[in-house]
């Protein structure tokens, strides 16, 4: 009989908090709380949330009725570690203090690894993190940014990203290893990524004020008019990095995080929400442009996926302006729960080693 292995997943996003329960690859629970913007800035630093997200967390186990000591293992999404290759990878001392910290800066994903070992300590079981949010394959080329102080840096949606090209690819009846995909995950961050064979040779830094802006991030910004407000005088440097992620973007302009509200607002008549989506939506679809220019015109499939997905009118206006480039494909939501589940699986059934971050 084949062994049966619960795992938990529990993958904290910018804008949502999402749980799941998989008894191998069958899932059993599957949620998503999403949590808005005062909820989430009210917490200076992402270490201050771990208090609520835990407790999230285990009021959603309790609640659906799952016994914690009958799991075998806890996944959490990978955060803001130092760049490292793809793949599931154990919680160490090592990549605790450095999610703690957030070595390469702050996003609710570095509280991913620490929950799950916190969890799991408990009940003396593994924890794994996997294809965190710095997997970094990109080409040398795309590494430099135009002023020698300052590299480009893979900051992204790898683990979703990597699992909808998979799909694609499937569907197309292609190995991702033999295809080339741009992917568009739009979720409380924007990412979209060139993969050429299997890998994501460039992408936007979703983080950090590059490619498109979001529900809570600028994007990308005219340097000379940041750097004068950045010197004006008016802002700390923290607060000037809380307009470029957590209270940018659609936050920014129309004081929400959320896409189906601002769905809501335009279908009211809200004429500057209409323009500031549209606009979004705009600046998506030149990034994939962009990327189509990376792979030469060789695209198998533009995927588009994360939450803002959901919404056929964001997607259309997507569409109309990338359709020229090849097939468009439509994953709403994430393949993340799932995937993080299968990470968990190969190490746990002796079809892979768990790596070492050191
Ligand atoms: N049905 C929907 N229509 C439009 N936007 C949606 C829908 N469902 C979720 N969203 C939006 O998607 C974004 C979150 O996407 P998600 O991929 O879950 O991101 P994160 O992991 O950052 O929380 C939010 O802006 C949310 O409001
Ligand atoms: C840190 C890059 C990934 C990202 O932006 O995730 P969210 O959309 O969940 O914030």
């Amino acid at each position: 009989m084949t062994k049966v292995f619960r795992i938990l997943t529990i993958n904290p996003g910018s804008t949502s908090t999402k749980i799941a329960v998989f008894d191998n690859e069958k899932s059993i629970l599957e949620t998503t709380l999403r949590h808005s913007a005062q909820e989430i800035n009210k917490y200076e630093r992402i270490y201050d949330q771990y208090e609520f997200r835990k407790q999230v967390i285990l009021d959603t186990l309790n609640d659906n009725g799952i016994n914690i000591t009958k799991i075998n293992a806890v996944v959490g999404r990978g955060g803001l570690l130092k760049p490292i290759e793809g793949g599931t990878y154990k919680v160490s001392e090592k990549m605790l203090s450095d999610l703690e910290v957030g070595v390469l800066g702050e996003h609710a994903s570095n509280l991913g690894g620490i929950l799950a070992n916190e969890i799991a300590k408990q009940l003396d079981i593994p924890s794994f993190i996997v294809d965190p949010v710095v997997v970094d394959e990109m080409d040398d080329i795309a590494r430099i940014s135009g002023m020698p102080e300052i590299e480009r840096k893979s900051i992204f949606h790898a683990l979703n990203q990597k699992a909808v090209a998979r799909c694609a690819a499937s569907e197309l009846g292609k190995k991702y290893e033999g295809g080339n995909f741009i992917v568009a995950h739009m979720g409380g961050g924007v990412s979209v990524g060139a993969h050429r064979k299997g890998k994501v040779v460039d992408v936007n830094n979703a983080l950090d004020g590059e490619g498109p802006f979001s529900p809570e991030r600028s994007g990308g910004l005219p340097v000379g008019d940041l750097a004068k407000l950045c010197f004006s005088g008016k802002y700390t440097i923290d607060e000037i990095k809380k307009r470029i992620k957590g209270k940018g973007g659609l936050v920014a302009y129309l004081g929400t995080n959320d896409g189906r509200e601002v769905g809501k607002m335009i279908e009211e008549g809200d004429k500057k929400a209409e323009l500031i989506y549209k606009a979004m939506a705009y600046q998506i679809a030149k990034e994939i442009g962009s990327c189509a220019a990376v792979l030469k015109g060789e695209v198998d499939a533009v995927v588009l996926t994360g939450g803002i997905a959901y919404d056929k009118t964001f997607v259309k206006w997507i569409k109309d302006r990338v359709a020229f480039i090849g097939e468009v494909i439509v994953y709403p939501g994430e393949e993340e729960m799932i995937a993080l589940a299968q990470g968990a699986l190969r190490v746990l059934r002796g079809e892979e080693e768990a790596k070492e971050y050191i």
